[in-house]
Formats: structure tokens, C-alpha cells, sequence
């Protein structure tokens, strides 16, 4: 049989780091002839973006990369962009009355409080998180083999088996008591890990609830100079067309061929800042989350109907306060023995904050470590809702600037969780539909790559790239 042409125009909705990465690896697998248009109805980056406060640009969406985040590594490595180091924090749990626990700036004190309060906890959720990363980390092996998945449950299954998909339907609380966990700890320790990252307690899915435990390790990094930059720079390398307008629907076409046969295109319909545009695409990949308030797409003449999910996204609101903290808020007399640099909190309702940590700007100045300076600082406070002028008061002796960032952040999880599917329709594919088993700046390129790789071989029709099992001894034998 003929080998199929490449396909001519493939469209992306969403330039987050979903849709630029998959740009990117969309034009490593079709090559340098096909038009990839890229459509972003508001700035290139999406929820990896930076706010400015006082002269300085400080991160307001997603922050933090694990060491392990391959993918992005990748990324910053190739971009020339450079990884930069958050300051060092010393920590401390608030339950709404005191301090439940207080890290030490000495290392053998630290040893010896978390021992004496949670005994091998610690140390065996270490090694809990260890364990779901080595499994997580099967799928570069797999995708640099250039295998691929047509669901997310699927490529879940392929990294950690019957373990992560079951980890879709239970708690993280549940699993880790049920693992041995002290109640103690589940409360003290997981709960408060699971508020400041997701903004939900330990009612999560036990997979987004593994890798936000996965977010407390050490060396967690940023990029020099924002996030963001991998999106653009992934816009840049992958030479794709930036279309800033809001897609509103996709329609599906038939069109006749020469030879007398049909083809199926998908037109996808945008508001431009030139007015309404229609074009027609071989390949469409949504990489914004199709729930309500989010994208606003509509689906027409599919048959049967393309479902938009009406499940909702988590309020988050980052708010960055310039000023001197209240330490006598949560209880800790004044001046505090430690200056704690992050406070999270346990799941307590009169809590109106969900956490509070000291950061820095985007750029580095080689001024020293913030964290340390007894100048005042630039806290970044979670919360469920925007705080208002007397609950700032509360929290700060003094301050003078303040600048929030209200988000739709994430899935609100609730186990057991049916996921979206990744194939919308035949040549429609959905990257955002790892988000509900976890959010994060690494899920979504791992997804994208997986949709690169699976609309490449559903092209040309490579089926043994595609779903399949025990693919690591596949891969042996292919050496
Ligand atoms: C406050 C906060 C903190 C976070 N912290 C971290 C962290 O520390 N580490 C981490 O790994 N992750 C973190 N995350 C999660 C991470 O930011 C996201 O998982 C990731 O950025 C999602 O990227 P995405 O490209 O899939 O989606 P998005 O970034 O949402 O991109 C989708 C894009 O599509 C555009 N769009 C939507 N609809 C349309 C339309 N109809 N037409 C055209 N364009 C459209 C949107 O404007 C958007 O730019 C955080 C998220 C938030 C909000
Ligand atoms: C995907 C894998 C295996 C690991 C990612 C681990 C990670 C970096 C998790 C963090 C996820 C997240 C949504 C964090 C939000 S808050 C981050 C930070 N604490 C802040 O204050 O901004």
C-alpha cells in the first residue's frame, strides 16, 4: 500500500504548555510541511503566568517543576532558558489554633521532631512517593519507543498498573491509611501537602494526591525568568502560526476528492481580532479544558454528539502582599523564635486561608536569599476566596502592596473519577483530559506527547504503536 501524505493543516486550541508542547512534538513527528496553526484566545502560557507587582514579576500560576519532570527539563535544556532554585522555606503547620509542627533551620532537629511526633511516617512517604515517580517514570521509555495510549486510564495502566488506575478511586486519606499511615500524620502532615496545592483536603483522588506529595520534595525549581518562557519558546521552535482569537465551535465537513471518494475535515470556527474565521483541518487538538466557564466550544454535526463535561474547576486566588507578617495571628508570640517562611494549614473551616509563603520575583538579582532577609517580604497567600481588607489586616502588621490572580486552577477532584476521553472524535483528540487525574505542568506534556504520537500513528495507520501491553519487554526485543 501507498504511504499517506502527511496531513496539510492541523489546528490547536490552547497555548498553554498542553498545546505548545504539543505543537512541538507535532512537528517532530509530521515534519516541516505541514501548517500547524495555534489558537489562544488570551496570552500565550495560559495558567503558567506572572503577575507584577512593584516593578517585579512574580509567579501566579503554576510555580514549581519536579527534578524528575523530564519533559520539561527537556524542554528548558533546549530553549536555552536556565532553571532557577526557590528559596529555601522553613515550614510550619497551623491548624487554625496553634502550630502542630515547626521545621528547624538544624537539620538534626528536624530528624528528631518528625520522629518523635509522626515516628517512620516521614521516611516511609518518602519512599511512597519514590516508588509512584520510578513507575510514572516508564513513560519517557515508552514515548521515546514512540508508543501511545487512546486513554488517559490506558497510559495510567501502562506506567503503574492496576495501582494507579484503582489510585482514580480512592482518597489519598483513604489509600494512606490504608497503607499504614498514621491518622496523625494523614491530618498533620498529607492533608496540609494536598490544601496548598490543589486547594483541596485529603478527599482527592489518590493519584493527584501522589503527586502533590510528589510537589514536597526537594529541588523543585522554576524557570529564570517565568515559566511561561517554555511556551513561548515552544511556539518559536516548533514554527507553528499564533492565531490570538477565541475558537467558538468545531463543525464537521465533508469535502469531495477527485477520485470520486469523500473526505472528512474539521472546520474550526474562531473570533478573531479580523473578524470570524473558518478554516478547514485534517487534525484538531483541543488543549484547554472543555468544561463549562472554561473554553466554551461548541462540537456541531457530529453524530453521535461530542460531549463538552460539566464537572467543575477549583477557585484558586493567589494574592501577593508586599509586607510584615503577623506571626501573632497563628498564635506565635512576637518576635517569633522561627521565622517561618511557609505556613500551610490543616482542614479547619473558620480557616479562611489555605496557606502562605514567602517568594521571589521571576528573575533573580543575585541579592541573596529572600526568604532571609529581615527586610519585608512578598508573601503569596492561596485561598478559596479573595481576601478582603480586614482579613489582610489580620494577617499583616503592615503592608504595602497588594495584587491577586483569581483562577479556575484545577479539577475539583471527587473519587472515584471517570476520566474524558483522549479521542473526541476521529481525528479530534483531547489533551486536557489528564488534568482529572492530575493537574500539573508535566502531566500536560506528557499528554500532549501522547497526543502527538497517537494522531501521528492513527494517521498513517501504525497500529502496533498504539494500546499496546507489556511494552517495556517489547522494547527489548526491539533493541
Ligand atoms: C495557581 C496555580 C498553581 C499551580 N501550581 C503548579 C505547580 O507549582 N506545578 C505544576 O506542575 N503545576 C501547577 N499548576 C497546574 C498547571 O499550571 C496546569 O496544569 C498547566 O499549566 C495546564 O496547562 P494546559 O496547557 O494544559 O492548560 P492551560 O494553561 O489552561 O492552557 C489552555 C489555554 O487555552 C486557551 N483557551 C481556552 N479556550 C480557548 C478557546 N475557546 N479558544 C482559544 N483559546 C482558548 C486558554 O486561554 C489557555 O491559555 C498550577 C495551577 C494554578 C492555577
Ligand atoms: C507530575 C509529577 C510526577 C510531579 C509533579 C510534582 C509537582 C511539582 C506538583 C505540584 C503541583 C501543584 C499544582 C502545585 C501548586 S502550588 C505550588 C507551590 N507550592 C506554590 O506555592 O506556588
Amino acid at each position: 500500500e501507498e504511504p499517506r501524505n502527511p496531513p496539510s493543516k492541523i489546528a490547536i486550541v490552547g497555548a498553554g504548555i498542553g498545546g505548545t508542547s504539543a505543537a512541538y512534538f507535532l512537528r517532530q513527528k509530521f515534519g516541516k510541511n505541514v501548517q500547524i496553526d495555534l489558537y489562544e484566545k488570551e496570552e500565550v502560557g495560559g495558567r503558567l503566568a506572572t503577575l507584577e507587582m512593584e516593578g517585579k514579576l512574580y509567579e501566579a500560576g503554576g510555580s514549581v517543576i519536579h527534578p524528575m519532570n523530564l519533559h520539561m527539563k527537556t524542554f528548558v535544556k533546549e530553549l536555552g532558558l536556565s532553571p532557577r532554585s526557590p528559596s529555601d522555606n522553613l515550614v510550619g503547620i497551623y491548624n487554625g489554633e496553634q502550630f502542630v509542627f515547626q521545621e528547624s533551620e538544624w537539620f538534626l532537629i528536624n530528624i528528631i521532631k518528625m520522629l518523635w511526633q509522626y515516628g517512620l511516617n516521614f521516611l516511609r512517604m518518602h519512599m511512597w512517593v519514590e516508588d509512584m515517580l520510578d513507575k510514572f517514570m516508564r513513560i519517557y521509555r515508552y514515548q521515546t519507543y514512540d508508543y501511545s495510549f487512546s486513554s488517559t486510564e490506558s497510559l495510567l495502566h501502562a506506567m503503574g498498573g492496576r495501582d494507579f488506575t484503582a489510585y482514580l478511586n480512592t482518597t489519598i486519606s483513604e489509600t494512606l491509611e490504608k497503607a499504614g499511615f498514621s491518622h496523625r500524620f494523614i491530618e498533620e502532615i498529607v492533608t496540609p501537602a494536598m490544601r496548598v496545592n490543589y486547594l483541596q483536603g485529603g478527599k482527592i483522588n489518590s493519584f493527584v494526591g501522589s503527586v502533590s506529595l510528589a510537589g514536597t520534595d526537594s529541588g523543585l525549581w522554576s524557570v529564570e525568568g517565568g515559566n511561561s518562557l517554555v511556551c513561548t519558546g515552544l511556539l518559536y521552535a516548533s514554527n507553528s502560526n499564533l492565531i490570538r482569537g477565541t475558537v467558538t465551535s468545531v463543525q464537521q465537513k465533508t469535502r469531495p476528492l477527485k477520485s470520486g471518494d469523500t473526505v472528512t475535515l474539521y472546520e474550526v470556527n474562531a473570533e478573531t481580532e479580523s473578524g470570524s474565521q473558518h478554516v478547514l483541518y485534517d487534525i484538531v487538538i483541543i488543549a484547554a479544558p472543555l468544561n463549562k466557564g472554561l473554553s466554551s466550544i461548541k462540537f456541531l454535526n457530529f453524530d453521535p454528539p461530542i460531549k463538552t463535561f460539566t464537572r467543575p474547576y477549583q477557585q484558586t486566588v493567589a494574592t501577593f502582599i508586599h509586607g510584615q507578617l503577623n506571626y501573632s495571628f497563628f498564635g506565635c508570640p512576637e518576635p517569633c523564635p522561627n521565622e517561618l517562611s511557609a505556613i500551610l494549614t490543616t482542614d479547619n473551616p473558620s480557616l479562611f486561608i489555605n496557606s502562605i509563603g514567602a517568594v521571589s520575583p521571576v528573575k533573580s538579582t543575585g541579592g541573596g536569599d529572600p526568604s532571609k532577609s529581615t527586610d519585608l517580604k512578598v508573601w503569596k497567600v492561596f485561598s478559596p476566596e479573595p481576601l478582603s481588607k480586614d482579613q489582610l489586616h489580620l494577617l499583616f502588621k503592615s503592608y504595602h502592596a497588594v495584587r491577586s490572580k483569581t483562577w479556575l486552577a484545577y479539577p475539583r477532584y471527587s473519587p472515584p473519577e471517570k476520566l474524558p476521553p483522549i479521542i473526541l472524535h476521529d481525528r479530534i483528540y483531547y489533551i486536557s483530559s489528564i488534568e482529572w487525574a492530575a493537574s500539573a505542568m508535566e502531566m500536560s506534556a506528557v499528554s500532549a506527547k501522547n497526543v502527538a504520537l497517537l494522531s501521528h500513528h492513527q494517521w498513517h495507520g501504525i497500529d502496533e504503536k498504539v494500546d499496546q501491553e507489556n511494552i517495556l519487554e517489547k522494547i527489548k526485543s526491539e533493541l
